[in-house]
């Protein structure tokens, strides 16, 4: 096994694809010159470069207002990259690649200039592949499509467009943006980013559940009790509560990422592994979901903690001076879904997320219901709880009842492990940014989210939405760092989640 730990950014493995030889990549980033653009989308490129995972012939095209030579723009992002000794050489071949163009999002003769720009380079070529990212706050997507479409779709290759949530803030608007979409690209064309499509253990879903005798025969109401899929981070809105307080935290982190991962477990096995078929299982099961209600929800909002070790955690939600005075936006939510259909009915769907909570977690557990004919009564059997670590320290663990060693039939709660770290020990896993990259330029779009998809979880979540914000309905406080509000932990008990805090984990977590 290649142990490639001294430079945890080069992911093991992936798998080299063959390019169209004559044609000219082009990976056009528009906002080249925003927060995305330098902390991801451009470390993210030159790793790719680094390990020669993209096609040979590819340029990197910023577009943004900003005035910069192609120095401003490296210093903007050099220091975000992992660059090792002996590859200095070849992050210069990099930057050599790029070429930047000043332009304003609602200019047609900005635009052309791009495209000229563009077409100049693929001259020498057969075919230019041109793939517009737009790394732009969401106001500009309009315009900037529109021109994309009109004055710089290629003529000789293909032509995709990566977007970045927020999709819309509701259905209305959500549908607003995609019937503007549609009049301009096809389907085939877009590419919806949710990163948490790109994370490994997300992607693993598709295979434990179907690759594998025992899950799916178990995986319904039959034996399971209750599915839980939680999103916890240890910081606060870091400055940037300005923008957060437009959106709260069901909005960035449930109705996408917790709704990607909800559907992949949820769903039925699709017909093939083929994009479509996987995205029409995911739609299928959305539309057996009633919209989430206030009575099976419980919000909260973040207060300071005054023994907190830093700034951040001694700062409320409140006391970030960008955010409005008073704002009821809350984040951290927990609620419950339920799906009508044959194989889920009557299992509750809880999913949780909160900022400045005690960790940085992503999880799915489910959980069994207990063996029907009990012949060990009174033994103090729990269920079986099946975990899946996204991050961080991914594993799949298996919490189940053994017996102790060398009892009559004493038994205890033990697990089958599947920790990462201890069976692909020294494999960097790829990061969810490096694979939707290379999908897109593949042409691949299972990881990417179709329209259906967003109209489906938007019409879950809208209601909901918009009644906390008309009543105002006020959060629960809880401190940062803490779990969150108490009264989450009544909602899971209420349905059918058991915590009974006896499982013990042997020795440090990996
Ligand atoms: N390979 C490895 O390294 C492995 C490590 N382990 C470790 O073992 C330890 C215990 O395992 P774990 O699966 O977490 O089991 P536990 O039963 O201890 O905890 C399950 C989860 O329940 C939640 N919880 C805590 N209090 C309450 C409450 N009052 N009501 C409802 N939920 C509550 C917590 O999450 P939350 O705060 O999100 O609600 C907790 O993470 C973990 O640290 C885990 O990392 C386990 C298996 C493999
Ligand atoms: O989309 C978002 O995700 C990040 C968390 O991503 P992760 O990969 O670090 O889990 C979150 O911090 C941010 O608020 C949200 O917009």
């Amino acid at each position: 096994m290649p142990s490639v730990k001294e430079n945890d950014d080069k992911p093991d493995g992936l798998p080299k694809d063959e390019w169209q030889e004559d044609a000219l990549y082009s990976i056009i980033i528009l906002g080249a010159s925003g927060d995305l653009a330098k902390k991801k989308i451009y470390p993210v490129l030159w790793s790719l470069f680094r390990d020669d995972l993209l096609p040979k012939n590819t340029s990197f095209v910023g577009y943004a207002r900003s005035k910069l030579s192609i120095d401003d723009l490296r210093k903007s992002f050099q220091a975000n990259c992992k660059i090792m000794k002996g590859e200095e050489e070849k992050f210069f071949a990099f930057i050599k690649n790029n070429l930047y163009i000043s332009g304003s999002y609602d200019s047609s003769e900005d635009f052309k200039r791009l495209n000229e720009s563009l077409n100049e380079r693929e001259a020498k070529t057969n075919a230019g592949n041109r793939v517009f990212y737009l790394s732009l706050p969401p106001f500009v997507f309009d315009t900037a499509t529109q021109h994309i479409r009109e004055n710089c779709w290629g003529k000789t290759g293909w032509n995709r467009i990566v977007l970045e949530k927020p999709f819309g803030h509701d259905l209305e608007s959500s549908r607003k943006l995609a019937t503007h979409l549609n009049s301009l690209f096809t389907e085939e064309e877009i590419y919806r980013i949710d990163h948490y499509l790109g994370k490994e253990l997300v992607q693993n879903l598709i295979t434990l559940r179907f690759a594998n005798r025992i899950f799916n025969p178990a995986w319904n109401n039959h034996n399971v009790a209750s599915v839980m899929i939680t999103f916890k981070e240890p910081i606060g809105t870091q400055g940037r509560g300005g923008y957060f307080d437009e959106y709260g935290i069901i909005r960035d982190i449930i109705q996408n990422h917790l709704m990607q991962i909800f559907c992949l477990a949820a769903m039925e096995k699709p017909v093939s592994l083929n994009a479509e078929d996987i995205r029409d299982e995911k739609v299928r099961v959305l539309r057996r979901i009633a919209p989430a209600t206030i009575e099976n929800s419980v919000f909260g909002q973040y207060l300071g903690n005054p023994t907190g070790k830093t700034e951040d955690e001694k700062m409320g939600y409140l006391d970030d001076p960008t955010v409005p005075k008073g704002s009821v936006t809350p984040t951290f939510a927990a609620l419950v879904l339920k799906i009508d259909n044959e194989r889920w009915e009557g299992v509750p769907w809880i999913l949780r997320a909160g900022k400045a909570l005690n960790e940085r977690k992503a999880e799915i557990r489910v959980q069994f219901k207990k063996p029907d004919g009990d012949i060990m009564p009174g033994t103090g059997a729990k269920r079986d709880e099946l975990v899946i670590r996204f991050q961080p320290n991914e594993a799949i663990y298996l919490k189940m009842m053994t017996k102790t060693p060398n009892s009559h039939f004493g038994m205890e709660e033990t697990e089958l492990d599947m920790t990462y770290s201890k069976r692909y020990e020294g494999v960097v896993l790829a990061e969810a940014y490096q694979l939707l990259f290379l999908e897109i330029l593949r042409g691949r779009q299972i990881h990417f989210v179709r329209n259906d998809e967003l109209e489906e979880t938007w019409r879950i979540f809208t209601p909901l939405l918009h009644q906390i914000e008309n009543e105002k309905v006020k959060p629960i406080d809880y401190e940062f760092g803490s779990r969150g509000p108490r009264d989450a932990d009544r909602l899971l008990a209420e349905n059918n989640f058991i915590y009974t805090g006896t499982y013990k984990w042997p020795g440090p977590s990996k």
